[in-house]
């Protein structure tokens, strides 16, 4: 079950809430505005008592009917002004706060956007998509209603005491009686409903999280008939929610019976103590009805606090939760990332030289390569980069291409004590070169090839690119560099034309999207009812695996990048396609410096020389043929997979 749990800093709501100031501030002047037109509105209702007491004291008193019309008037009035200003509050924080909404939002977009790969592996989806909605949702409710009337209901209580206590001391002090009690209450319930609130929204992102899993993993479900399990998962997922909404309500049940109840009492006995004290001519009636029309008018603002407490603790939960992912340290950036894009394939210099790759890096070759090894690979080279991804013509392979240097690696949520997955990797691929990486399955091939675009970052280490440690350059710069084709390639809910240029550097057009999906093999493209303009649905699920791939594929060389990474790119393609693929796909790794997963000879071949990962370490490299005739392991790995592609 994906769960997610933070651990939190145990802070106060208040403090939690604070927290908020920095988006409230823009829209200050009109939320001040607002609570101040709310207590005008509120404290306009308490007026209406004293005119309730004029009347029966005076125009009711003397039978003067033209003073009683005269006072319902003033009623009417006091009425029409009390909605008219409400009416202006709503329309003053309504705009505003859908702004403040919009801004988190888009915050925390941006965040998770720039949030590592290890914080998206730990984190489960529905945990994160309920911050962007629910959460995000209370906090807008909290900062329209009880922010507002927290102190609104404030004001007009401690206004409302006064006229109490002015109207008559004794009275007053009768009905103030149920305040400690009720304070200690809220105080208790407070520090309930935070911890059941909690758990709640958690249990929404849990929830959210399988929803999510069986939409998008309905093909599966249904292909192994799993629709039960995965309905009576659900059910027991929600079944816990409800309990823990339950537990929610009976805590303000509770609140609520007690706010409404100890008041209702002091109130009954001010009125009979009141009626007795007007028998005896202790009291004016007026001054009864006036009381007791006033502490009915704080009914309300008393009542309303225990939901508007509730409310506050959500929002100061569903806050806590949001600035979770806020707080979380995004990627470096990397030096001079503030002039974004000026550097993508201008890196001629930083120590690059001019080193064309003729056995510089043997210190890596572990195995018998020398032969194979096409390093003079700039044959077709007269590209030039000019900036920000404007190539002319082809890639030049110049540098020293890129390598391993003692690079160890090893997860962060690896389990305590466990060796690194990777150690020890020293691997170099000249300009030009294709390096086929084989291994058998789990010894961190993906995981190696991730740390090239810094997907992950060595444990220790380094990797350079033309002789740059790729901790050196920008994140930007180094994405521009290295483009990557994953085993699962995933496409967006766009066209199949974005979805491929999204690889190419801004302002690439129609040429250089046609010679991506030509190199790929994926002018079926074409053919799609409204050609790439046709939109591939969630997640290119309308497309077939082999058509992702291949789109994926396309999305990798469209930038002409100089530095290519594949993780087994034609896993899913028929036998007359993967030639078709690989014959395109020669001429892109001729000029480009290539790490390829591979786990088939057909794949291997395209390179230029094979690395053997075993045991988290570089066991051999050199030619396929070389490693089949030296290597015990390889020749039984490729000829388990040669069975496999003959079967
Ligand atoms: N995010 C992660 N956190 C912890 N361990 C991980 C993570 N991702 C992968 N691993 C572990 O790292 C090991 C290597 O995984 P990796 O995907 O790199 O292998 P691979 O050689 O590419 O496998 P295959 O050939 O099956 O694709 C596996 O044991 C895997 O369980």
């Amino acid at each position: 079950m994906p769960t997610t749990r933070a651990t939190t800093e145990d802070r106060s709501a208040v403090r939690t809430l604070l927290r908020l100031w920095p988006y409230v501030r823009p829209v200050r002047a009109r939320l001040f505005t607002a609570a101040f037109v709310a207590i005008v509105a509120s404290c306009s209702g308490l007026v209406i008592p004293l005119v309730l007491k004029w009347m029966v004291d005076g125009p009711v008193a003397d039978r003067d009917p033209a003073g009683v019309w005269l006072g319902a008037l003033y009623l009417l009035l006091l009425g029409i002004a009390e909605a008219v200003l409400f009416g202006i509050r709503r329309w003053l924080v309504a705009r505003p706060l859908s702004h403040v909404e919009a801004e988190m939002r888009a915050d925390l977009y941006r965040r998770l956007q720039r949030l590592p790969v290890s914080f998206h592996d730990r984190w489960a989806s529905g945990q994160l998509l309920s911050r962007g909605t629910t959460d995000l949702m209370l906090v807008r409710m909290f900062l329209a209603f009880p922010l507002t009337f927290l102190l609104v209901n404030a004001v007009t209580i401690a206004v409302g005491v006064v006229i109490l206590l002015a109207q008559d001391w004794l009275l007053g002090l009768l009905v103030l009686g149920p305040a400690l009690p009720l304070m200690w209450t809220c105080v208790v319930f407070e520090r309930r409903y935070a911890e059941v609130a909690r758990r709640a929204q958690d249990q929404v992102g849990d929830l959210t999280t399988v929803v999510e899993e069986s939409v998008l993993g309905i093909r599966v479900i249904k292909g192994f008939g799993r629709h039960r399990s995965q309905a009576r998962a659900f059910r027991e997922l929600s079944g816990t929610l409800r309990g823990t909404e339950l537990r929610k309500a009976r805590l303000l049940a509770t609140l609520w019976g007690t706010i409404v109840t100890l008041p209702e009492v002091a109130i009954g006995a001010a009125l009979v103590l009141g009626a007795i004290r007007v028998a005896d001519g202790d009291l004016s009636a007026g001054t009864l009805v006036a009381f007791l029309s006033t502490a009915l008018a704080l009914r309300w603002p008393v009542d309303s606090i225990g939901f508007l407490l509730a409310m506050s603790q959500e929002a100061a939960t569903a806050t806590e939760r949001y600035f979770e992912v806020l707080d979380e340290q995004p990627e470096d950036p990397g030096p001079h990332a503030e002039a974004p894009g000026t550097g993508a394939g201008t890196d001629t210099g930083s120590g690059a030289g001019t080193d064309m790759g003729t056995g510089t890096g043997a210190a890596t070759d572990m195995g018998t390569g020398t032969g194979a090894a096409t390093d003079t690979g700039s044959g077709s080279g007269t590209g030039t980069r000019t900036g920000a991804g404007t190539d002319v013509g082809t890639c030049t392979a110049t540098g020293t291409g890129l390598r391993f240097e003692n690079v160890a690696f090893r997860y962060p949520d690896a389990p305590p004590g466990s060796p690194p997955l990777l150690t020890g990797i020293d691997l170099h691929i000249r300009p030009g070169e294709s390096m086929a990486l084989v291994g058998a399955t789990g010894s961190g091939k993906t995981t190696l090839t991730a740390l090239v675009p810094r997907l992950h970052e060595v444990t220790s280490g380094r990797i350079t690119l033309d002789g740059v440690d790729i901790t050196a350059m920008p994140r930007e710069e180094l994405r521009a560099k290295v483009a990557m084709a994953f085993e699962e390639p995933t496409l967006f809910s766009a066209s199949v034309g974005e979805n491929v240029l999204m690889g190419a550097p801004h302002g690439a057009g129609k040429p250089d999207l046609d010679r991506a999906l030509a190199v790929a093999q994926a002018e079926f493209a074409h053919a799609l009812p409204q050609g790439t303009g046709t939109q591939v649905g969630e997640q290119g699920l309308s497309l077939s695996g082999g058509q992702r791939q291949r789109l994926a594929l396309a999305r990798a060389v469209v930038g002409r990048p100089e530095f290519l990474v594949l993780d087994d790119p034609l896993s899913a393609l028929d036998v007359h396609t993967e030639a078709a693929v690989e014959a395109a796909l020669r001429q892109v790794l001729a000029d480009t410096t290539a790490l390829i997963v591979a786990h088939r000879p057909s794949t291997v071949l395209l390179a230029d020389r094979v690395a053997l990962l075993s045991g988290g370490r570089i066991a051999a490299v050199g030619t396929h043929h070389e490693l089949l005739r030296t290597n015990a392991e390889y020749a039984h790995l490729m000829s388990g997979a040669q069975q496999e592609e003959q079967r």
